[in-house]
């Protein structure tokens, strides 16, 4: 049995090359093959407190972790190894797993996965092997691999760019800056490789022991950068839950009262913040006729008109139950009437479907003012309230504000 032994002095027969590197090729890819399954085994381990719709990513990701590790150990071996297996194989895992993790990359953002990637990973794995086992050509195997792997590398690195959102901007931009540094790397392989000499990717040039190095960072910083994106899921999901209601994808009471108050507080002398609370008419009556089901159906349909007509710069949202509350920042009187009158119309005039039936839901609205001064959000609130229910006490299905003396003081219908 042969002893591999690789000091630089031993690599220099290994390789029949007489440069030695401080850090030589075999070390580097042994590196990235521990890296990849250590970080793999980490990956691995969190698991089970990964949300579950990125698990499969993450399966993805391991799976391609694993095949690069398997390739750089193969790779560290090159020398010692029949040449259908250091070469056709080794660069085949390689390319698999790379393709591998731009599937695990297209899951995460829920895309379909990459059939023409792995088609043309095995098509680039056959012409790998036709110039090692019919036509020997060291360069064009370099040229070859280095197009598809800095391909596959920006691919990713485009496809995370391209679908982060705001909410993924820290860990995605880490991810598709990893990606696309390596594809750069690449492409100066690929450059190379006209010049690069064999026999293997051993023999310590600046190319193999920069394209190592890049594949042993890899494994590393990228499942961390993964790991990060899945977190960042995790809690701008949490985040999103804290201040949205989950039957009307409306924000919250807590989302309202927070917003209400940022604009209080910003209010300039003489501005004002309108509060536009609404209660559907009668809507005991739906639940107890159609169901709870068609009760949450009325829910969704008025919120939908809500959403439609809310200006950009005020939030609406689901106050609670059957109440609605809309918040108008820096706005008069009359602006925050129209706005609740072309709600309610809308409504009015906006059916919705039951079964065989059409049923027409209402809403009575009161509108309150919440001035600069220190008039807090509750006292803003219980006034909007106040004029609520005088709509309601007034026949339902019309809009009423609140003045300073506590009455409604002028009526729409
Ligand atoms: N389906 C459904 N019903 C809800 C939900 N939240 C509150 N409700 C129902 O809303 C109804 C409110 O009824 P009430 O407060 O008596 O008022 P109303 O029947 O709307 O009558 P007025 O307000 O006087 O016009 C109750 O039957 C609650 O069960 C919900 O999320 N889904």
């Amino acid at each position: 049995m042969r002893i591999v032994n690789w000091r630089p002095s031993n690599l220099r027969a290994a390789t029949g090359h007489g440069n030695a590197a401080v850090v030589d090729p075999r070390s580097i890819f042994l590196t990235l093959a521990m890296l990849s399954l250590l970080t793999g085994g980490v990956l691995g381990l969190m698991h089970r407190s990964l949300l579950p719709d990125v698990q499969r990513a993450a399966v993805l990701w391991r799976q391609g972790t694993l095949m690069v590790a398997m390739s750089g150990a193969m790779f560290a071996f090159q020398d010692l190894l029949p040449r259908w297996l250091g070469v056709i194989v080794a660069n085949g895992l390689l390319l698999f797993g790379l393709t591998t993790y731009l599937h695990a990359l297209r899951s995460f953002f829920a895309l379909p996965s990459p059939r023409l990637a792995y088609l043309l990973a095995a098509v680039v794995i056959a012409l790998l092997g036709w110039f090692v086992l019919v036509v020997d050509l060291y360069a064009v195997r370099v040229g070859l691999s280095s197009v598809l792997i800095g391909g596959l590398l920006l691919v990713s690195a485009l496809t995370v760019h391209q679908n982060r959102r705001s909410d993924l901007e820290t860990s995605a931009r880490i991810m598709a800056g990893i990606l696309f540094f390596s594809a750069l790397v690449m492409a100066a392989r690929m450059l190379s490789a006209p010049f690069l000499n064999g026999p293997n990717v051993l023999v310590p040039n600046v190319m193999n022991i920069l394209a190592g190095l890049v594949g042993a960072i890899f494994p590393v910083v990228g499942t961390t950068a993964f790991l990060m994106m899945c977190s960042d899921r995790a809690r701008l999901r949490l985040l999103k839950a804290s201040v949205t209601d989950e039957l009307t994808d409306l924000p919250n009471r807590r989302a309202l009262a927070e917003f209400a108050a940022t604009q209080r507080r910003q209010l300039g002398a003489g501005r004002s913040v309108a509060l536009l609370l609404f209660d559907l008419d009668r809507f005991k009556l739906i639940n107890d006729t159609y169901g709870h089901e068609a009760g949450d159906r009325a829910l969704i349909h008025v919120a939908g008109i809500l959403k439609r007509l809310a200006p950009n710069d005020a939030l609406a949202g689901r106050f609670g139950g059957e109440e609605f509350l809309c918040v108008l920042p820096v706005t008069s009187i009359d602006t925050a009437m129209a706005l609740a009158e072309a709600i309610r119309a809308e409504l009015a005039r906006s059916p919705m479907q039951l079964g065989q039936e059409r049923m027409t839901i209402t809403a009575s609205f009161g509108v309150s003012l919440m001035e600069s001064n220190a008039d807090a959000l509750d006292r803003a609130l219980a006034k909007a309230d106040r004029a609520m229910y005088r709509a309601k006490a007034s026949g339902r299905n019309r809009v009423e504000l609140f003045d300073q003396v506590g009455q409604a003081s002028a009526n729409l219908k």
